[in-house]
């Protein structure tokens, strides 16, 4: 699906929109629940990464194909590896079979997993015939991604004597960790986190809980982007967000008074407003316990005229798509000037888009996102813009509600 972009008539938008269950929140308790059926769950997210976690527990056999999802292929690995009587090969799109999992399948095969690599050495698909895993300690890498370490957090307490995690290196994307913890917490699970170590008790039974998955931070950040580039005045209302979120991503709310975006809490929704022109022509973000919003600032940037150094950024290579490669092809095309290394982004002020312009979205709802708030500065294509269905499926719809003129090519 190509869709063509238009600003809204008015600038000056007031309105309110509801977005769907975090998609991390969502995957970590569908598994949970997984292991501790009397858990309920409210707010789910409508993603297909939810989907798709939903149908992969529900498999005991046979190929599980998780497509883009990165949590589920994570989770899934840890899930099926310590269920014995399952065996499954856990697969994923083309891209999936590129993202690396070697550090998780060695934690787990430490443990005393079964797991085989059906096509490349350290990435999906897996054959895993599940067992009884017996031993509780591993060490692992901790700086290529969070999700390795949050698999073995949510199998933890199903195990026989719990676990114990020593963390080697730097730790990144820290409050994704810090989210599942809290997630075992509110369902009776005993945890520490110190220094390099996670300690995770065993639990056999769990009282009756529900878990209320607060809506999605990340696909919030759009809705900062567009607030940033509106006029002063405008006001959009988010629901339903909470200020003790467990996401990381609720970091926006800091980071956007930059902007010139204040954000107020009141009635499980957060209301942001447009108070004054952007306040400095250069920011500086390091961004690596928030790494989804990377995309999301980088285009507001460009949109205000203003320049930034965003870094923290060394997970982006292995995401959905080189996110950095393809942050600099596609900010280039509107005529910014942007420098990449391994772990950073720099993109020079720019005061007028070329026009013209059709962004590639790379298989990532997030290039789709990102840069759609940019229509309030520019008319411009989106190319395979259906991707967004990754996190939110409603994302344009969304965006029409707001006065976004939409339509399909
Ligand atoms: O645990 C999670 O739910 C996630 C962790 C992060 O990944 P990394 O830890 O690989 O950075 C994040 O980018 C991803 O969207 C979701
Ligand atoms: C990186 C992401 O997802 P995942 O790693 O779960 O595929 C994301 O949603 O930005």
């Amino acid at each position: 699906m190509r869709l063509q972009l238009s600003a809204p008539d008015d600038r000056k938008i007031q309105k309110a929109i509801a977005i769907t269950g975090s998609k991390s929140e969502t995957n970590r308790s569908l598994l949970l629940q997984a292991l501790f059926p009397n858990i309920k769950i409210e707010n789910l997210s409508n993603s297909d990464d939810g989907a798709v976690m939903q149908k992969g527990l529900a498999k005991s056999t046979g190929e599980v194909d998780i497509h883009h999802a990165g949590t589920a292929m994570r989770f899934l690995t840890a899930y099926f590896a310590s269920q014995e009587g399952k065996q499954v090969v856990l697969t994923g799109s083309q891209r999936m079979q590129e993202r690396p999992i070697k550090v998780l399948v060695e934690a787990l095969q430490s443990l005393g997993a079964d797991i085989q690599y059906e096509k490349s050495a350290g990435y999906p698909p897996l054959k895993i015939t599940g067992r009884k895993l017996k031993r509780s300690q591993v060490s692992l890498p901790a700086n290529i991604s969070s999700q390795y370490i949050s698999a073995l957090l949510l199998i933890a307490p199903s195990l026989e004597n719990g676990l114990e995690l020593e963390l080697i290196g730097k730790i990144t994307s820290v409050p994704y960790i810090k989210m599942t913890l809290a997630l075992l917490g509110q369902i009776g699970v005993q945890t520490a986190f110190e220094g390099n170590m996670i300690k995770v008790c065993p639990k056999e039974n769990i009282a009756d809980t529900t878990l209320v998955v607060e809506s999605d931070w990340s696909s919030a950040s759009y809705f900062y982007s567009i607030t940033a580039m509106c006029e002063v005045g405008t006001e959009i209302q988010l629901s339903s967000y909470k200020q003790s979120s467990l996401q990381g991503d609720s970091v926006l709310a800091e980071i956007y008074k930059d902007f010139g975006v204040e954000t107020t809490f009141s009635n499980n929704a957060i209301l942001l407003k447009k108070t004054s022109d952007v306040k400095s022509n250069h920011l500086e973000y390091n961004l690596s316990n928030a790494p989804d919003i990377a995309q999301t600032i980088a285009v507001t940037c460009l949109g205000l005229g203003i320049g930034c150094h965003l870094t923290g950024l060394h997970t982006l290579p292995i995401k959905e798509t080189d996110r950095l490669a393809a942050l600099q092809t596609e900010l280039g095309k509107f005529g910014a000037t942007v420098d990449i290394d391994s772990e950073s982004l720099t993109l020079q002020p720019q005061s007028n888009l070329k026009g013209e312009v059709a962004v590639d979205t790379y298989n990532d709802h997030r290039m789709a996102m990102a840069f759609g708030p940019l229509a309030l500065k520019a008319d411009f294509v989106v190319n395979d813009a259906g991707v967004v269905s990754k996190s939110y499926p409603h994302f344009w719809n969304d965006l029409k509600t707001l006065g976004f003129s939409i339509s399909k090519m």
